[in-house]
């Protein structure tokens, strides 16, 4: 079988996954939707006001928008049309989310595969898996230093930012903590430096610094820097999308101290997500033909839905 696969939205992650799908045995992909009609791909490209009269053409649509506004203005109604995979990432609002699609995706008797990536996503599995071992466990998360796709989006979202990206910037001696089972008064807020580098002009920046600290999900209660810089500094400095981090877990068992420890270290954070996310479009795929419908969180999928080789292969060569 061949899945017919599309994409909505063409910024870092869309290019990923455009580049990722053409490597996939399985697939083919339709089009790409976006709000812009001036695209640099051999891609088709079509506009996402007429995506509805594709929905018999595609049977995965991979949403690679923006989390701080478009998945929330977009999701739903693309779940009630098409089965999706997402990377939705402001996790406070992951469970708000996941109810939305849920009853979006029903309805139309689609799967909504959610927040879909590293973080959440592969680290979300870690966390889970990692907890469910230890009756009692200390467990701590960091990123980078790299750049979050996640917050430097927010940042773009602000009225009068040209460019912009956010660094995040661990303590090393939180991470060590972490590691030697001491990360009990660890938390992200206290062991990360949010630095922003942004590109505006100068009658904005004060208003535009003021709505950076205040943004509440992506920045306050972090410690965060705000630098404002010319655009030709900007596009020299700061073109890289490096980012990777730790899940730390420890605990005692039987009087011994044992840690478990997943590190990612990513030279592209938008290419690594959409491997990621490309590998849940086949889950979805799968989900959908087994009969399923609604919204599905990486914590329910089994991983042998990702790969492309049988689960008797996967015995074979994995187990
Ligand atoms: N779960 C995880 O681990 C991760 C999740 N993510 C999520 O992925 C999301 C997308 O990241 P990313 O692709 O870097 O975001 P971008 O800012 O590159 O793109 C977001 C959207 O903005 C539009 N866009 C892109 N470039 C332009 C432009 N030059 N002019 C106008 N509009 C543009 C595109 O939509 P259109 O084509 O319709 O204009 C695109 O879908 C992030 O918000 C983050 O939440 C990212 C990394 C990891
Ligand atoms: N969702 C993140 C992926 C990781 C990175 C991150 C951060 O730097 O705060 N949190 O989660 C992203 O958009 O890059």
């Amino acid at each position: 079988m061949t899945i017919r696969t599309a994409i909505v939205g063409y910024g870092n992650l869309g290019r990923g996954v455009e580049t990722n799908i053409k490597r996939q045995p399985d697939m083919e992909l339709v089009g790409i939707f976006s709000r812009r009609s001036e695209l640099d791909t051999d891609t088709p490209v079509f506009p996402v006001a007429d995506i509805d009269s594709y929905a018999d053409q595609i049977d995965v649509l991979y949403l690679c928008l923006g989390s701080a506004t478009d998945i929330p203005e977009q999701a739903t109604a693309l779940a009630a049309k098409f089965s999706t995979v997402d990377t939705y990432d402001n996790h406070k609002k992951v469970p708000a989310h996941y109810e939305a699609m849920d009853e979006a995706a029903f309805q139309g008797d689609n799967v909504a595969v959610i927040s879909t990536g590293w973080d959440p996503g592969l680290f979300s599995i870690n966390r889970t898996l990692a907890s469910s071992i230890f009756p009692q466990s200390q467990q701590n998360s960091f990123w980078g230093k790299g750049v979050s796709q996640g917050h430097s989006d927010a940042l773009r979202r602000i009225d009068g930012v040209r460019k912009a990206v956010q660094y995040t910037i661990p303590r090393e001696d939180a991470i060590e903590s972490a590691r030697e089972g001491r990360g009990a008064k660890v938390t992200s807020h206290n062991a990360h430096l949010r630095q922003c580098w942004v590109v505006a002009d100068e009658a904005d920046q004060e208003r535009i610094e003021n709505e950076i600290r205040t943004m509440p999900d992506y920045f306050v209660g972090y410690e965060v820097e705000v630098h404002f810089i010319a655009e030709d500094e900007f596009v020299r400095d700061h073109g890289g999308v490096p980012h990777g981090g730790h899940v730390i877990t420890s605990g005692e068992l039987g009087g011994t101290h044992n840690t478990i420890e997943f590190t990612l270290a990513l030279e592209s954070n938008p290419d690594f997500t959409a491997a990621v996310q490309v590998a849940y479009g086949r889950a979805a795929y799968r989900l959908k033909e087994a009969g399923q419908a609604g919204a599905f969180s990486v914590l329910e999928i089994p991983p042998y839905l990702l790969a492309p080789e049988s689960l008797e292969e996967l015995l074979a060569r994995d187990i």
